[in-house]
């Protein structure tokens, strides 16, 4: 399109040594930064990331988070699924348009490199002499992540023993890749029992002061890479304006306090309207898990105060962790802003996809409808595209769950079997997919899963309790539902999405928690592959012996 550039990275992967929360910790990182380089483009321009991986004894890719890849799929940077991982000392160059302007973020999708520290933002601005459908005087960018002091490694490890061991909540919570552990910054005016912290500012655990000037308007872009919590955003005195949620506009509304779960991105809008001689916290803290993990705090710093001049008041409390219905009440408040696309009435295809937690041999997993899900070692698009008989499970995986199944309850046999098996869905179907949440395997525990689709957005329809059934049909929201690419489901309870697969690709589909999608919480949908043009080579391949195979010259 016109004014379209190309903006060109060349990134490194590799550890560093940095102390996100005060403590040293080896922590994956882009270019020796972390959290990695933020991207920021326009609509219609191409980018090339051209990755090296300078992990040594590790693979990687990297998913460019809420970005379609529309007429890319091989650059949407999941390992097994859309390429192999590149290999240590490789490069491989991720070629894509972005399309929508937006709050996005990129991060690992190998393993639990996200948890390693593997993420950065992905900001796309409006059109040049585009205007965005509100106003403000200047932004700043907060992608929200969890840290943990036992390596992505460790982690890992645990989850695939037996005995089970959990990761457990996250030691910190941090703000642009900065928490502090063993200190806090509200420890003079609130509760906590560390020390207050002392900065000079220039400490990698320093956190991010927001200036701001009295009597403006400033959007907040908010994104959240966490492994595994659910946070609650709120800023002290002030009201924030929901004006966006995954790259969407929504219709604007009021909240004191915002839950982004991961996988979510969202804009807000603030008024720095408040007494100008104070400052003011931004706290984050946990829902839907029981917190044993500090809240994340930083200043809003009106200037021309010192940073240094600590609020008044003690920051905002989180809501309690488990009040569901102050949680609900703002995920139902999300619609889309009149004008946007609006879902088709009908849908071509239904699949009820129920989450369970269970048990493989001992070894503790998730499955949808019954499967858990363990990727094949040659990515799907390769399996498809090239009809390789052996690449994965030909046998279609179920579209729903027996009717007896109660999901008010454990399952009354956990045993679960594993599957790599794909959904594919005629090219330009419209997609029904009914997310059933269900209890775990402990007696009145069911936990919030927010699954993100890859390579579409797709119309929340509506949420539901307990089991979902055909009568909700008829409280489905076709007026103005929101459009998302990452969507939650409460405990014991359902949510209701349509999209379009009208993009030519293998899309994994799955819960954003990564512990969960590497214990099998996800599935694989396709569509059109045949459609797709050559797929370029270093997608599927790897090193010289491949590409000389793959031109013929294999003896
Ligand atoms: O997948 C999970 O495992 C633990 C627990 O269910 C078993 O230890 C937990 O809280 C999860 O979210």
């Amino acid at each position: 399109s016109f004014g379209s550039q190309e903006r060109h990275f060349k990134w490194d992967v590799e550890y560093i040594f940095r102390a996100p929360d005060c403590l040293e910790h080896p922590v994956m990182g882009i270019n020796g930064q972390f959290p990695g380089p933020t991207i920021r483009a326009r609509p219609g321009d191409n980018i090339v990331v051209e990755l090296t991986n300078k992990l040594h004894t590790e693979g990687v890719v990297i998913h460019w988070h809420g970005i379609t890849q529309f007429g890319s799929p091989w650059a949407d940077g999941t390992a097994s699924i859309s390429q192999c991982a590149v290999d240590p000392g490789e490069t491989f160059f991720y070629r894509f348009k972005v399309d929508k302007p937006g709050t996005y973020f990129y991060h690992g999708h190998y393993g639990m490199q996200r948890s390693a520290g593997l993420y950065g933002s992905l900001i796309v601005d409006v059109a040049e002499g585009e205007k965005e459908p509100f106003h403000y005087d200047d932004e700043f960018n907060l992608l929200l992540s969890d840290w943990w002091h036992k390596s992505a490694h460790e982690q890992e490890i645990g989850l695939s023993s037996n005995p089970f061991r959990w990761i457990g909540e996250p030691q910190s919570l941090l703000i642009n890749g900065r928490g502090q552990y063993n200190c806090s910054l509200a420890a003079n005016n609130g509760n906590s029992s560390s020390p207050q912290c002392k900065f000079r500012g220039t400490e990698q655990c320093a956190p991010q002061v927001l200036k701001v000037l009295p009597n403006k308007i400033y959007r907040l872009r908010i994104a959240s890479s966490t492994a595994l919590a659910s946070l609650n955003l709120a800023i002290g005195n002030h009201k924030m304006i929901v004006v966006e949620a995954d790259g969407n506009y929504v219709q604007p509304f009021a909240v004191d306090d915002l839950d982004i779960y991961s996988g979510e991105s969202y804009s807000v809008l603030i008024t720095t309207n408040q007494n100008k001689e104070e400052n003011y916290w931004l706290s984050i803290g946990v829902r839907g898990r029981e917190p044993k993990t500090p809240q994340a705090l930083t200043l809003l710093n009106y200037l021309p105060n010192s940073a240094s001049k600590l609020p008044n008041s003690p920051p905002p409390v989180t809501p309690r962790w488990n009040d569901y219905a102050h949680s609900k009440n703002f995920t139902k408040s999300i619609l889309a802003l009149m004008g946007s696309p609006k879902p088709p009435a009908n849908f071509h295809r239904r699949v009820v996809l129920l989450n369970t937690q269970n048990k493989i041999n001992g070894f503790t997993k998730w499955a949808i409808n019954n499967i858990s899900l363990v990727l094949p070692p040659t990515p799907y698009l390769g399996s498809i595209k090239y009809g390789l008989r052996n690449g994965y499970d030909k046998r279609r995986p179920p579209e729903g769950f027996p009717n007896e199944y109660d999901v008010m309850k454990p399952p009354i046999n956990p045993n679960s079997t594993t599957g790599n098996g794909i959904y594919v869905f005629s090219h330009g179907s419209i997609v029904d997919v009914i997310l059933q949440n269900a209890n775990a395997l402990t007696e009145n525990v069911s936990e919030i899963h927010p699954w993100h689709l890859h390579g579409h957005d797709f119309w929340v329809l509506g949420y539901g309790e307990g089991k979902f059934s055909e009568k909700d049909v008829g409280k489905f929201n076709l007026k103005n539902p929101p459009l998302r690419n990452t969507a939650v489901i409460f405990p014991y309870g359902w949510t209701a999405l349509r999209f379009v697969a009208d993009n030519p690709g293998v899309w994994a589909f799955h819960c954003h928690i990564e512990p969960h999608l590497h214990m099998g919480m996800g599935v694989i949908f396709a569509e059109g592959v045949n459609r797709l043009p050559k797929v370029p080579n270093e997608a599927f391949a790897c090193g010289l012996t491949a590409k000389r195979f793959m031109n013929g010259n294999n003896n």
